[in-house]
């Protein structure tokens, strides 16, 4: 944990996040939620095509590995592009809840600076969830999984409905997803009551 804002600290009420009976096992790759994400979509040639794996819990790893599109000062890279790292594993940790939600706060410390080439190795989990509010954390090292702390952030997700993605998204991209059968499938399995 990074000490973060008090808008990060779990309410007295919050309890205890509980791993979906569904999750995917230990060790298993979770994949892309969505082809043309920046994030983890195969489909982007500068994204960062992370790739997350369910943890114990509700926990995960991830790695991503910056390449030269990704700097912000020359070999190094861009901190939005490492928030954006974050982000997408901390997003990805309630593939282990089944619920869909959307980041309402990241707070990102940057410890370290991260070369272009570098593979950052993330670890994520829940810390506690109160009715739609899921409060997590992740860290991200260098040099191996247990090299030393490059970036750490903690973040607060809000559980929306499928819905707020078609409501909010361009018409374009949100018809062709909802004719692509696999992205259907994989909207349908976030879903409680589908
Ligand atoms: C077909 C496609 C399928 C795709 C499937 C999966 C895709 C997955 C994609 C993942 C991609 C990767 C990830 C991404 O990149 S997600 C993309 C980046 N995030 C967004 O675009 C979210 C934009 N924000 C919103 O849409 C709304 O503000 C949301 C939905 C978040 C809340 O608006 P809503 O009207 O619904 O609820 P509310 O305002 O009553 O708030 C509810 C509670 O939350 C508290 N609160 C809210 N904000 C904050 C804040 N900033 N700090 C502290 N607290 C905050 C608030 O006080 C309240 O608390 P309480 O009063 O109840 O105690």
């Amino acid at each position: 944990m990074s000490g973060g804002s008090a808008a990060l600290q779990p309410p007295a009420d919050a309890v205890k996040p509980v791993r979906h009976a569904d999750a995917p096992a230990p060790g298993e790759l979770l994949g892309a939620h969505y082809s043309q994400c920046f994030g983890c979509g195969g489909e982007q040639p500068h994204g960062l095509h992370l790739e997350a794996r369910a943890g114990e819990g509700v926990s995960l790893t991830a790695e991503f590995t910056v390449q030269s599109a990704h700097q912000g000062a020359p070999g190094l890279a861009h901190g939005g592009v490492l928030t954006t790292a974050l982000d997408e594993t901390l997003g990805s940790l309630n593939w282990l809840l089944r619920t869909v939600a959307v980041t309402g706060r990241l707070e990102t410390d940057f410890a370290r600076p991260v070369p272009v080439g570098t593979t950052l190795y993330l670890s994520a989990e829940v810390t506690a969830v109160a009715g739609r509010k899921i409060y997590s954390s992740a860290v991200g090292r260098i040099d191996g999984p247990d090299g030393p702390v490059a970036v750490r952030a903690d973040a607060l997700f809000i559980e929306v409905k499928v819905d707020h993605f078609i409501d909010h998204g361009r018409q374009e991209e949100i018809r062709a997803a909802m004719n692509d059968p696999d992205q259907i499938r994989r909207a349908r399995a976030f879903e409680v009551n589908p």
